[in-house]
Formats: C-alpha cells, structure tokens, sequence
C-alpha cells in the first residue's frame, strides 16, 4: 500500500454498534510492533487489503511512528495508539490533548483512575476513544503480588473495569479469559478489546492470558489485538487472513437464529 503524505483530514471509527456492522476483518487489530517506520511500512504493504486496523505501540511510537498514523488514516486505515498514558493528571490530561489532534481511533491509558479522568478531560469531544488497560496480559498472580497487589487477577481487572466506567472509558484492554465475566458486568455498552491472542499452536511468548481468535470472540471481544503472529510469520498477509477467517467463524457461531 502507498501510503499518501500528511494532511489534517479525520475520519473517526464509527463503533456504536461494535456488535453488528463491522467485517470480521475489521474485528482484527494488527501490532505494528517494529522499531522503524521503514519496516511498519513495508508490513503495511505485505498486508494490504487484509488488515484494516493497526495498532503503533511504543516501540513505533519512540521509532518516529506517531506520523504513521495521520498517513495510515488518510490511507483509509484505523488506528489506535497504544501509548498506555499515566502520570500525574495534568500531565496526562495535556498529552490526552495533543495525542487527540493525531486523528487516531483509540488510545490507552492504564487504569487508575486519575489517569482515565484526566485523559477523559483532555480528549473531550475530539473523538478519540479511550480503553483502560485493566491487568496487562503477560501478567498473572504471581506478578501482580510482586508488584505489590493485594488482589488477584479477576479482583483487579473486576475493579479498574467499574472504574473505567465511572472515569468514562469507552472500553477496557483486557485479556479474552475476563471477557464473559466482564461482559455480564458492564453490559453492551463498553468496548473490550483483547490482546493475548494466540492462533491454536502459536508460540505464546511473554503472553500469561491467552485464548485462540475463535475462543476470544466466543468470550465477547469486540475487537482483537494480534502482533507476533502476524509480524513474524513467514506470510503475515496469509497469517492474517486466517486470523479474520477464524473470527468470522467464530461470529457465525455466536449469531442467533
Ligand atoms: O495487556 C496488554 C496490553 C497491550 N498489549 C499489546 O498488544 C500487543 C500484543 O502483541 P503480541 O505479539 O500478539 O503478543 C503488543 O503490542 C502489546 O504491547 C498486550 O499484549 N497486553
């Protein structure tokens, strides 16, 4: 794909019904996880039609690839920035602010709640919606009572969901496993994205919480966060397509008579 040059047009992702309109293609959000926007680029090309939501996560982002997302936009693409903000709330608030005027689809913020309030503040009616990051996915018990929690993984994630809520979040990252339980919590209403995707015989890599495509959507994500399996698979295109294939399956499987 060529990629056209910068221009201030916006053109945000309509996902107030996250549960019906969308291709199954659409569900799948490929992690641009690579340290040069040359290489982003050429993925990008590899992939074409079959991809049509990237993720720029902090390694992109601290390559120079913040502006890939104004030409990935411009290009017909979505994006979501995967900058997991937090500091203190001004700081946030203001970062929130300039972030907005990228024009992406989604960005994060982890799930404490000065943090979601101040970006709340700082995107106003720009558009961009934010997902609170629950409990990362490459963390389980284990980690978190290292990093000092007294709760454990359903607890914390339970709790940072309500208060995405109360912040006004529009949607959580969350692993596929608090997907059905989270769901019955919060209703229709939030979007809940799922990182920790992992095509059946994969390598899980650093991953603690994971399920297959098919599983996650069963489990109720709207959306999917898919990156090794896709970037370091011999044929990403390939690799993706067969993602998209499982998840219209497992839409198929989920629809009601
Ligand atoms: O809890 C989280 C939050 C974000 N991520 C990001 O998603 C992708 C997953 O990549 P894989 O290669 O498919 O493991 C990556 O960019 C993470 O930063 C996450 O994995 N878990």
């Amino acid at each position: 794909m060529a990629l056209s040059p910068r221009r201030p047009r916006r053109r945000l992702l309509q996902v107030s019904d996250p549960g019906d309109n969308l291709r199954a293609a659409d569900r799948l959000i490929a992690a641009l996880d690579v340290d040069n926007v040359a290489t982003a680029r050429e993925l990008i090309g590899r992939l074409g039609d079959a991809v049509s939501f990237y993720k720029i996560g902090m390694e992109l982002a601290y390559g120079g690839g913040l502006d890939l997302a104004g030409e990935l936009k411009d290009s017909g693409k979505r994006v979501f920035l995967d900058l997991k903000l937090h500091d203190i709330g001004a700081t946030v608030e203001r970062a929130t602010r300039q972030i907005a005027r990228l024009g992406a689809d989604f960005l994060t913020v982890h799930g404490f709640p000065q943090s979601m309030r101040a970006a709340r503040v700082g995107a106003g009616d720009s558009g961009l919606r934010l997902l609170a990051v629950t409990v990362l996915t490459s963390y389980d018990e284990t980690d978190l009572a290292e990093a000092g929690y007294a709760l454990g993984v359903t607890e914390l994630v339970t709790r940072r969901a309500a208060q995405a809520r109360e912040a006004g979040m529009d949607g959580l990252i969350l692993s596929p496993l608090e997907l059905p339980m989270i769901r019955a919590l919060l209703g229709p209403g939030m979007l809940l994205v799922s990182p920790g995707v992992r095509p059946s015989g994969s390598e899980v890599g650093d991953q603690k919480r994971v399920m297959t495509p098919g599983q996650a959507i069963i489990a109720g994500a709207d959306f999917l966060v898919v990156g090794r399996p896709i970037t370091r698979a011999p044929d990403p295109r390939a690799a993706a397509l067969a993602i998209a294939q499982e998840i219209e399956l497992a839409r198929e499987l989920c629809r009601k008579p």
